[in-house]
């Protein structure tokens, strides 16, 4: 706890993260219904990115400046494509979104000196090195941000599952965690009921659910994995065929005897739903085509479920590396799961990549 409160003259930071990660998620969620088509760009990865991805990263980047100004932030998107002549109609989209998100009306219980509320616009070029301050390239030491700004972009395209991921890092180790994911029913119990979440996780102090309507005086709901039995147990998996291979998931369901469904979700909702035990495990598979894994698409989500009692591996049972640069390296995949489940989930996999290996040996 001293390292995250070095800094005692400053707002104590799981708040400050808060308000950024709650503001970022009334923009997506108000973009989503009025979002057209020439506000999406595709990206040399092929994947998209639209209006809501930029404006997100631009009001948490310039939040997290104004209270940390010499933090150093490893942000999934870059502003290159925006500052382009032909860009200007979605630049100033952009520029409206984050101004007013940035300069909304504070919510009860939030606070000025947390970098928000009413004040003056910033500028284009403003919004656009706010974006930018995400180029970090991250490393084994030092203090870092890695953000998500829209964490399952197909997701939030979609109408479905998508969410706003920040965590702060610290010497590789990641000490808060903060997911917000304005889809996500409050209560899994009640799934026509209230959406709109935010998980946070400290390092150390547990892992909790606040309602994205009321973030800062709500009472935080502490959340924990549960046991699950036989009857309940069942994967949390990928949308999109291309991240993750959901066959091998089939198979890994078979011998662990697992006859419930798999809940299939876009973004770090998965770590989510595993944390409060609305799943029992997230099993994120590589699809084999040499695909890095990102920090920010796994930072706050695994702390959330070691905070909340699980165990987070990558799917060879190695521990996830944040120290490696912008990506995980060598982490392939993921198994998250409870501590009595993971050593037999990780088992499991092996003995699929063996009989696959077999398989193919077959063939040669
Ligand atoms: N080939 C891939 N393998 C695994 N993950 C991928 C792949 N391509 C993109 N992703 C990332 O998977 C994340 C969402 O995964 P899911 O919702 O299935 O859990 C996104 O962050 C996405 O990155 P990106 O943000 O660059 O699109
Ligand atoms: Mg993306
Ligand atoms: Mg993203
Ligand atoms: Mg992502």
């Amino acid at each position: 706890m001293s390292i995250l409160r070095f800094r005692t003259s400053r707002p104590a930071l799981p708040q400050v993260a808060i308000a950024a990660v709650t503001r970022a998620c009334i923009l997506a969620s108000s973009v989503f219904n009025k979002l057209v088509k020439n506000e999406t760009l595709t990206k040399d990865d092929k994947s998209p990115v639209t209006v809501a991805d930029y404006s997100a990263q631009a009001v948490i980047n310039t939040i997290l400046s104004r209270t940390y100004n010499d933090d150093l932030i490893v942000g999934e998107e870059d502003a290159g494509d925006l500052r382009a002549t032909s860009a200007s109609p979605l630049r100033n989209r952009i520029v409206d979104l984050a101004n007013e998100a940035l300069t909304a009306e504070l919510r009860p219980g939030e606070r000025a000196d947390w970098g928000v509320g009413p004040g003056s616009a910033l500028t284009a070029d403003q919004l656009l090195s706010a974006i930018d301050r995400g180029n970090y390239a991250g490393g084994r030491t030092g203090r870092m941000w890695t953000l998500d700004p829209i964490d399952g972009t197909k997701g939030f395209l979609r109408g479905e599952q998508y969410a706003v991921c920040l965590a702060l890092i610290i010497n590789a180790r990641v000490e808060l965690g903060v997911i917000g994911c304005p889809n996500l029913p409050v209560s899994a119990a009640d799934p026509s009921g209230p959406r709109g979440c935010i998980f946070v996780a400290v390092r150390g102090q547990g892992a909790a659910q606040v309602p994205l309507t009321d973030p800062f005086t709500s009472t935080p709901t502490p959340i924990s994995i549960p046991t699950f039995t036989q009857e309940n147990l069942n994967l949390l998996e990928s949308v999109e065929k291309a991240h993750a291979k959901l066959s091998f998931n089939e198979r890994v369901a078979q011998i662990l005897g697992i006859t419930r469904p798999p809940t299939r979700m876009d973004s770090q909702a998965k770590y989510c739903s595993l944390a409060r035990g609305d799943g029992a495990v997230y099993l994120r598979m590589p699809t084999g085509v040499g695909y890095k894994e990102k920090i920010w698409d796994h930072a706050p989500g695994s702390l959330l479920v070691e905070e909340a009692g699980g165990i987070v591996s990558d799917s060879r049972g190695e521990p996830l590396d944040f120290g490696l640069g912008r990506t995980l390296g060598e982490n392939f995949g993921v198994i998250a799961a409870g501590k009595d489940i993971h050593s037999k989930v990780l088992d499991a996999v092996k003995r699929v990549k063996e009989e696959e290996a077999k398989g193919q040996s077959m063939f040669k």
